[in-house]
């Protein structure tokens, strides 16, 4: 029987046990938070669903009793501070960094072999706080992002051209931030490559928007986003535990892959029912190599900030 736990029953973690649900990814799905009632009253609400729209699987609901999520497959960690307009995802880390800490501890605790999926930000840095706490395999321990960002450029890419969506096929690295790299080279629309249908200015314009895409909800909303952010979580546990090896940008920690060493940056990955089977690594030119790199500094001074903050 397949189970998974989200934890955090918030915008983001009930969209994403939601989605689970209703695709039948898993046959049980706990949905845990802190504040009293919230994850129950969402579990039950997301189970009386079941009947309209057709599925099996069942939503638990839990106010901070991890013995509910016991033997979970694969745990989503979407507990913490979302961003408010003029803060940047960084300026969440003291508060984050302690909320992951602990979920991480208590998962770890009815969970050991569990695959653990990151989406509380700041995302690359919350990704090392899990994987330091649960010393698990890097591997089993990872951040969504990459799925998240790629969506917003194919979405925009897909507006410009007037095209469905699914036809843009793209890649996109580095941090979840201003300094994440879209790659154009490695973007295509049906297996065109997208350089000879955009021209250069709208492709930047449209890459300079994806970098932001998050902060553009956030001045919208005075919240962050969740339905994609939530359908990008569950669409890896779906990967994960249908052992889909789909090629996903995922975040892991690097050990020697792009010529970087221990920093947490999204990849291109085949995700599987290990968690990353494997990262591939793209012949990158000097111009995406160097923004790679700065993409790199920036994620490894916010690591240096965790450091400081004694983990
Ligand atoms: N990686 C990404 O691409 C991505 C995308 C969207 C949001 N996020 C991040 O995801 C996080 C959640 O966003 P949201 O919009 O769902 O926020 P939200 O405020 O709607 O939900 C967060 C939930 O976490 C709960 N929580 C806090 N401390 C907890 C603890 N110790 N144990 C269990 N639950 C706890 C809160 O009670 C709340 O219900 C934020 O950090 C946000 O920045 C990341
Ligand atoms: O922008 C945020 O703060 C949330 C998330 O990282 C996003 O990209 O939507």
């Amino acid at each position: 029987m397949s189970k998974v736990t989200v934890v955090g029953a918030g915008n983001v973690g009930a969209t994403c046990a939601d989605v689970l649900a209703y695709r039948e990814v898993a046959e049980e799905i706990v949905l845990v938070d802190i504040k009293e009632g919230i994850a129950e009253g969402k579990a039950l609400d997301i189970w009386q669903k079941a009947p309209i729209n057709q599925y099996d699987s069942r939503t638990v609901g839990s106010t901070n009793d991890y013995s509910k999520t016991a033997n979970s497959d694969v745990v989503v960690i979407t507990s913490g501070l979302p961003r408010k307009p003029g803060m940047t995802r960084d300026d969440l880390i003291e508060t984050n960094a302690g909320i992951v800490k602990s979920v991480t501890e208590n998962i770890i605790k009815y969970s050991p072999n569990a695959i653990i999926i990151v989406v509380s930000n700041p995302l690359d840095v919350m990704t090392y706080q899990a994987h330091l706490t649960s010393g698990l395999p890097r591997t089993k321990v990872i951040g969504m992002a990459g799925i998240l960002d790629t969506a917003r450029y194919r979405a925009f890419l897909a507006e410009e051209l007037n095209v469905s969506g699914k036809e843009i096929q793209a890649i996109l690295m580095g941090g979840h931030g201003d300094t994440m790299v879209p790659l154009p080279r490695y973007t295509t629309v049906a297996g065109i490559p997208v350089t000879e249908l955009v021209a250069k200015d709208k492709l930047d314009a449209i890459i300079e928007r994806t970098k932001f895409g998050g902060g553009e909800l956030v001045k919208l909303m005075g919240t962050s986003a969740w339905y994609a952010p939530g359908s990008a979580a569950a669409q890896m546990v779906e990967a994960i535990l249908k052992n889909q090896r789909r090629v996903f940008p995922v975040c892991i920690k690097l050990e020697g892959e792009y010529g970087i060493d221990d920093c947490y940056l999204g990849v291109p990955v085949i995700l599987g029912k290990n968690g990353i089977e494997k990262v591939i690594e793209l012949d990158l030119n000097a111009e995406e190599k160097a923004l790679l790199e700065t993409s790199r500094g920036h994620v490894k001074e916010v690591m240096n900030v965790l450091d400081k903050l004694g983990k």
